[in-house]
């Protein structure tokens, strides 16, 4: 890497990661943006479609080529969708270009298992090895300078495994009692018009949606399992509701012994001691999406049960920020040897 910033591209400038991409980085002050990409708007300025960057991006969007992005850059996100990744990074990689993805096609280390939830040809076994998944607080010292390609978890599994990691890795939940339920608003679907997301669809409604088929569903079962030592299965139901931003993931699973919310409380504040990004709430206290959102927070907070022997887990993220383009960033700072937190250090936005 040369000069005294690194140069980054992103390409799907054009979606909600993009952008909110865009956002952080702009005020990252180790990095430049030498280059917003996109497929369909190529030639035209951002602010055509996007007219809140209005005078802030005044650079117009480039094609993908991955050549042209390696003249110009050392770093490139690719906030496409899954399938398009696929194809994408490994020119990108060809190039010499190092790659953080957002999308789901790198998570999973076994190509049939991302065939079967994903539908599409997996990418090849190599590169599947080769993708370093960065859920920063969990496995974050195994994104290094040396890493090529970064494999940016997805929204419901980084709330959900933050969520769970620190009880399993302590032994103090049955691996196989995990039930998540989990909730996102609409921007987790993208800027792309769907039924689904349409405002007389979802105004005023509360949709359950992938039961038992959601693709989040072996993502977090690998590193469930990869924690516990064992197969973990769970049970992950997802609700789409309506507001724009904000994932809260509800899990329940049952306790191997004794513990209060003050034990769970004092377990979490030391697995996460140091990490900014991951706050603890009291016993009894219980996080909201709007305490998170537009940030690069997860709060979490717990409940337990003496009478069935259950904790209830809760924790919220915004899906655009730490669910997506923020922890991506945050996978940037790692790689490069920076301050985990640096160009993220927003508050949430309240109300
Ligand atoms: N939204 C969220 O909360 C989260 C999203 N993700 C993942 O991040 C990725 C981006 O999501 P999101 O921004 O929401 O999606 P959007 O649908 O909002 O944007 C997708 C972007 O990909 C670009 N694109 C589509 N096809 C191609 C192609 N063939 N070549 C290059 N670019 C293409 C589109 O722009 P154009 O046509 O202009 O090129 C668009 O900018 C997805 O994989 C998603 O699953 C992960 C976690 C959370
Ligand atoms: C609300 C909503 O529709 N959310 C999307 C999140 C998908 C996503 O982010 O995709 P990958 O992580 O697989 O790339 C969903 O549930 O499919």
């Amino acid at each position: 890497m040369s000069g005294d910033k690194v140069k980054v591209a992103i390409v799907g400038s054009t979606g909600y990661g993009g952008v909110e991409l865009i956002r952080f980085l702009l005020g990252h002050p180790e990095v430049e943006i030498v280059s917003v990409i996109s497929a369909s708007s190529a030639g035209s300025p951002i602010s055509d479609g996007f007219p809140h960057l209005t005078d802030i991006v005044v650079q117009p969007l480039d094609g993908v080529d991955a050549e042209q992005i390696a003249a110009k850059a050392d770093v490139v996100f690719t906030a496409t969708p899954s399938g398009v990744s696929a194809k994408l990074v490994p020119d990108l990689l060809q190039a010499g270009l190092k790659v953080i993805d957002l999308s789901g096609d790198f998570r999973l280390k076994d190509g049939a298992v991302y065939e079967e939830w994903y539908k599409h040809e997996a990418p090849e076994d190599n590169l599947l090895k080769q993708a370093v998944y960065g859920l920063c607080e969990i496995n974050g010292d195994e994104v290094t300078r040396s890493s090529g390609l970064i494999s940016n978890p997805g929204c419901y599994p980084t709330a959900t495994l933050l969520g769970l990691i620190p009880a399993l890795s302590a032994g103090w939940i049955d691996p196989q009692s995990i039930i998540i339920d989990a909730k996102s608003g609409v921007s987790g679907a993208g800027r792309g018009t769907s039924l689904m997301t349409h405002y007389g669809e979802i105004n005023e409604n509360l949709k359950v949606y992938k039961i038992n088929k959601h693709q989040h569903i072996p993502e977090i079962e690998q590193s469930l399992s990869a924690v516990a030592g064992e197969q973990v299965t769970v049970t992950f139901t997802t609700h789409l509701v309506p507001m724009t931003r904000g994932i809260m993931s509800t899990m329940y699973a049952s306790l191997k012994g004794e513990y209060t919310e003050a034990d769970l409380v004092e377990l979490y504040q030391q697995y996460y001691e140091g990490r900014k990004f991951v706050r603890v709430r009291e016993a009894g206290k219980w996080p909201a999406t709007k305490e998170v959102l537009g940030s690069n927070y997860c709060d979490i907070g717990f409940a337990v049960d003496p009478r069935t022997k259950r904790v209830t887990i809760v924790s919220v993220i915004d899906n655009v920020v730490k669910g997506a383009a923020g922890q991506a960033i945050q996978n940037l700072n790692i790689m490069m040897g920076w301050d985990e937190t640096t160009g993220l250090n927003l508050s949430p936005v309240y109300p």
